[in-house]
């Protein structure tokens, strides 16, 4: 006999075992009925999901507005344009949303489901499924691929890419934009009289001390050692100037621990976006900014004209 035949037959599951089945398995599957007016409703809904929900499906099963009212109000508009654009084009419906337990609590939903033509509207048969741990790691994965390990502050791969983003808006509205480039004098010093310990602590007070100074908005972000950028948006070079006229003067005067006030001091240099001009050509007038205050002395602040 062969191994083939000596594998059990694929037996005919009896309704009944559908049912059970359809009803404990995690997660939902639906049928979600569209008219022609517009009204939408579950002819069919089950799964161990609707206990963990809290959906009825007979309530549902004449009007699924109790259950769209609960998908959270950032993602309704992404979840009808959905079911607008499956039904207009027949293809998949395809959506990602947060549903509202009550009390802030959510849970990430994803839904599938193939649309069919009907006289009386759109029938479509689907699935969904919980995939807040999935959305939660991919959120920790993203956090961790865009922030700096010792201050906690965005890496130099976030702040290009909200550098990237700032231009482009700046550009297209003609609106305000600076960035300064912030390095810690003779840090070098610091490590070799007080050790690199000690150096890790008073890059992370600096952090800590430029953040209580900032806008929700601002993007300060740590490009690798003791160098630091900082994107502002909607702001002009003059006020930039201000800005960073007052971190300079906080960090000079800030508690680093076991230094004085006075030993930790930092250098910036400002640029000022212009229309037209690549994330590169600001970085590097910014940069020059930076370079000309070190070589001014230190401890102060350089706009850059050029
Ligand atoms: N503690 C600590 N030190 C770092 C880290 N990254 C870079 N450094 C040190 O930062 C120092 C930078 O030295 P330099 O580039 O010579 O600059 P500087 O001494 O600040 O001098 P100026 O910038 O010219 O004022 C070096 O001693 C590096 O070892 C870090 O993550 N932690």
């Amino acid at each position: 006999m062969s191994s083939i035949d000596a594998m059990p037959r694929r037996e005919r599951l009896d309704p009944t075992r559908i049912l059970t089945l359809a009803e404990q398995l995690p997660g939902l599957i639906f049928q979600l009925h569209r008219r022609h007016d517009g009204h939408l409703h579950f002819p069919y809904l089950t799964g161990s999901g609707t206990r963990v929900l809290g959906m009825d499906p007979e309530a549902l099963a004449e009007d699924a507005r109790p259950a769209l009212e609960r998908v959270h109000e950032a993602d309704y508009p992404g979840v009808m344009t959905a079911i607008e654009r499956s039904e207009r084009w027949c293809i998949p419906l395809i959506a990602k949303f947060r549903f509202m337990l009550g009390d802030a609590a959510c849970r990430w939903i994803a839904v599938r489901a193939q649309p069919q033509r009907l006289d009386s509207g759109v029938l479509w048969h689907g699935m969904m499924l919980d995939i807040s741990e999935q959305v939660a790691e991919e959120e920790r994965l993203r956090r961790l691929s865009d922030s700096d390990a010792l201050t906690g502050l965005a890496n130099r791969r976030k702040l290009l890419k909200r550098l990237d983003e700032e231009i482009s808006l700046s550009n297209r509205h003609a609106t305000p934009l600076s960035l300064l480039m912030l390095d810690l004098d003779h840090f070098k010093r610091i490590n070799d009289t007080w050790g690199h310990l000690e150096g890790d602590e008073v890059l992370k007070r600096l952090a800590d001390c430029c953040r209580s100074l900032l806008r929700e908005e601002d993007l300060l972000a740590r490009l690798g050692g003791e160098e630091f950028a900082l994107v502002l948006p909607l702001t002009s070079g003059a006020n930039a100037r201000q800005l960073a006229e007052r971190l300079r003067r906080a960090i000079a005067e800030h508690d680093f621990g076991s230094l004085r006030p006075g030993q930790v001091t930092a250098s910036i240099g400002i640029a000022e976006h212009r229309v037209g001009e690549s994330r590169d050509q600001l970085l590097a007038r910014a940069d020059a900014g930076l370079y000309q205050a070190k070589d001014r002395g230190r401890n102060r602040v350089v706009a850059s004209g050029r």
